[in-house]
């Protein structure tokens, strides 16, 4: 892992005017564990994104302490919150987190919810009070103050939640898929409030998200974990336009494929052929045989043809078998084996008879087709 086992001192203890959140840690939970390092400077969003079990929401918990990692460090602002000798409660380190679902006191008021993080840290009840309403203004719940969650909708509980966070003044805000339990409305007007909010008080954040859309919209930067590894990180647009692992790919609604060149053969306008397991597509001049490369093709650019009956391997493309149909972007989204998807128009599918193990030729003009070493 990289620079873990550091001490924090020893990655740089002056690391410059803003350091914001930074930790490279190894966390285990049960037998999984996750091995990452983070670097947001102050004031800047991070997006988290990665499959289900990835291990986002354990990186969260040890950033908010609530989770102790084996190895590693975390520092926040410079102040270091976790190492071999240091741990930091929750409670002190600053840091807020808000989950899918509100943790609001049934018990209290939207306003005393609100207020209560402030009266924790000291401030007069009074003026808690008077800061709260100013954090229901801001989330647009004005006047909703002396309402208990219980007679809040789950956008305006969600609301609270963020209010309640920021009424804190973290140094750190994380927030774990806030918008997972939300219509797709108000999840969209959610994500604006949070974005100027986040924005406007400078607070440095860790987004958790499944949504392609939150890392565009709100993340400086994104971290791609699977299986508890980092396997890609940068801008949010460079990642998703050039894509190096299957999950981003699919995020970025690309299909992606590792294999070998063939350089005995071109296929649709190619001087070689990737051959991945049952893929075939072309590969441009410039790979050496047998080179190991990625090939990147949008779903719209892929060919579909029902095989006239049985016959040989294509002469173009290859053959495959449908797997799964679901409603696409651009009527129907094909999955066929060799996890490639083909977008077609709902005639389509009447058309060529498509359903569940047909078998299908499939192919892709070089034109369409990005490759890459690897
Ligand atoms: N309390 C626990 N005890 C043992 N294993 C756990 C515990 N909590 C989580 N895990 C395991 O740790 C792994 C990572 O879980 P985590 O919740 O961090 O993933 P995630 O990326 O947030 O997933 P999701 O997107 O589904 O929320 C999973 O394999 C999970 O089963």
């Amino acid at each position: 892992m990289t620079g873990l086992g550091l001490e924090p001192g020893a990655a740089g203890a002056v690391a410059g005017p803003a350091p914001g959140l930074e930790a490279d840690v190894r966390a285990v939970r049960g037998v999984f564990a996750v091995e990452a390092r983070l670097a947001v400077p102050r004031g800047r969003v991070l997006a988290v994104v990665g499959p289900n079990g990835a291990g986002k929401s354990t990186l969260l918990d040890v950033v908010a302490g609530r989770l102790r990692p084996v190895a590693g460090w975390v520092r926040i602002d410079g102040r270091v919150v976790e190492d071999h000798a240091v741990h930091v409660r929750p409670e002190r380190r600053r840091v807020a987190l808000l989950g899918q679902e509100p943790l609001a006191f049934p018990h209290l008021s939207a306003r005393e919810n609100v207020a209560f993080g402030p009266r924790a840290a000291g401030v007069p009840a009074a003026r808690a009070r008077a800061q709260a309403d100013e954090w229901l203004d801001a989330v647009g719940l004005a006047g909703l103050g002396d309402r208990r969650p219980g007679a809040l909708s789950g956008g305006q509980r969600q609301r609270v939640a963020l209010a309640r966070a920021l009424a804190a003044e973290p140094d750190v805000l994380l927030l774990d898929e806030p918008f997972a339990q939300l219509d797709v409305r108000t999840a969209a007007g959610l994500r604006e409030l949070v974005r100027d909010q986040v924005r406007g008080t400078g607070t440095t954040t860790v987004l958790v998200t499944h949504d392609v859309l939150d890392a565009l919209t709100l993340a400086d930067e994104v971290l791609v974990l699977v299986e508890g590894r980092g396997v890609e990180r940068g801008r949010p647009l460079d990642v998703l336009a050039d894509p190096s692992h299957v999950f981003t790919a699919a995020l970025a609604g690309v299909n992606l494929v590792v294999g070998r060149v063939d350089a005995s053969r071109g296929a649709a306008g190619g001087v070689a052929t990737v051959v991945a397991g049952v893929v075939r597509v072309p590969c441009p001049a410039g790979f050496p045989d047998g080179a190991q490369v990625q090939a990147t093709f949008a779903p719209t650019a892929v060919e579909i043809a029902t095989p006239p009956g049985g016959g040989p391997t294509p002469a173009r493309g290859w053959a495959a078998t449908v797997v799964d149909l679901e409603p696409g972007p651009a009527g129907v989204r094909v999955r066929t084996d060799g996890d490639v998807l083909v977008d077609v128009p709902p005639v389509a599918v009447g058309r060529l008879d498509l359903r569940v193990g047909a078998a299908v030729e499939l192919a892709v003009d070089a034109a369409h087709v990005r490759v890459r070493a690897r």
